[in-house]
């Protein structure tokens, strides 16, 4: 049978973003593939934050379209753009921290709620019940995936970072996304802590189909398990494709040089920094 490549399920064409006279984003023309990792990367100030507001819907693009899912959302505001699947965690974790695991995994379904008065009148009995016993078991679903039963009682702002950033992301699962946006998912964890996150992203994906973007800054974790990367620097894509390909390429190289995280650079060793230079 030949090979037919799947529609992307986001679909970014020439989006501009500025603040004042900074283009934060500057043509930015990308697609995500259905069940990939596709990370972003870049120095600081490349623009994989404004990318990512602009994509959740909090930004609004001075040109550029997005399509998702075969279906333009450029108009979108972001609580629609969530609905139909698309599910953010935040750089600085964004959880209601006096409440707990639980209720705060919760919270994500609301996206799916009912708002509408009549749908709710006609929403009521056997379906009604179905879909919260449905939303229950997702929940366990989660709970157990992510490996917080344990924790499922206690108040977030109990808890070490690392499993803060953990339930940032069940919750983000909960309101049942195509595509799961992480931002800076290891940011701030040691070793082991990012190591049991990229086991978490890739079961995940795995179990549940579910597409990822991520924006990180470990270089480590974006080659281990991204299947694509796409390279930011001062609102433009210089590069983008296999981790081996971006991590040798010498314009990425030689932009992480020009930043503070040049020790950041993708496959940064001396000799390939030298020979960027
Ligand atoms: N709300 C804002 N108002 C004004 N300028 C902004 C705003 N947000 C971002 N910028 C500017 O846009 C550019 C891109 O910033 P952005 O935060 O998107 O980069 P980034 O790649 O996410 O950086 P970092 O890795 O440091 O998080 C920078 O020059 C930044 O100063």
């Amino acid at each position: 049978m030949p090979h037919v490549e799947q529609a992307p399920l986001l679909e970014i064409e020439g989006l501009t973003l500025a603040f004042g006279g900074v283009k934060a984003l500057n043509g930015i023309t990308m697609s995500v593939a259905p069940g990939s990792i596709t990370s972003v990367i870049g120095p600081n100030g490349a623009g994989k934050t404004s990318l990512f507001n602009t994509i959740s819907g909090f930004y609004r693009p001075q040109s550029g379209s997005l399509r998702f899912d075969g279906e333009d959302i450029t108009r979108l505001p972001a609580p629609e753009r969530a609905r139909r699947g698309l599910a953010r965690s935040f750089q600085n974790i964004a959880l209601f921290r006096g409440m707990t695991v639980l209720d705060n995994i919760k919270l994500g379904r609301h996206c799916h709620l009912r708002t509408n008065i009549f749908d709710a009148l006609l929403y009521f009995g056997r379906a009604r019940r179905e879909e919260v016993a449905l939303r229950a078991e997702i929940e366990e679903r989660i709970i157990d995936l992510l490996e917080i039963d344990h924790i499922r009682h206690a108040p977030v702002a109990a808890l070490p970072y690392g499993l803060q950033k953990r339930v940032e992301m069940a919750r983000a699962l909960a309101m049942r996304p195509k595509i799961l946006m992480l931002d800076e998912p290891v940011a701030g964890m040691n070793r082991e802590e990012t190591e049991d996150m990229a086991r978490f992203i890739l079961d995940v994906r795995a179990e549940w189909g579910v597409t990822v973007l991520m924006v990180e800054h470990d270089m480590g974790m974006v080659m281990d398990i991204s299947d694509h990367v796409v390279v930011l620097n001062f609102g433009q894509k210089i590069a983008e494709g296999r981790p081996e390909d971006v991590q040798n390429d010498p314009e990425v190289i030689r932009a992480y040089l020009g930043s503070s995280r040049a020790t950041e650079a993708p496959g940064a060793t001396p000799a390939a920094m030298g020979a960027a230079a």
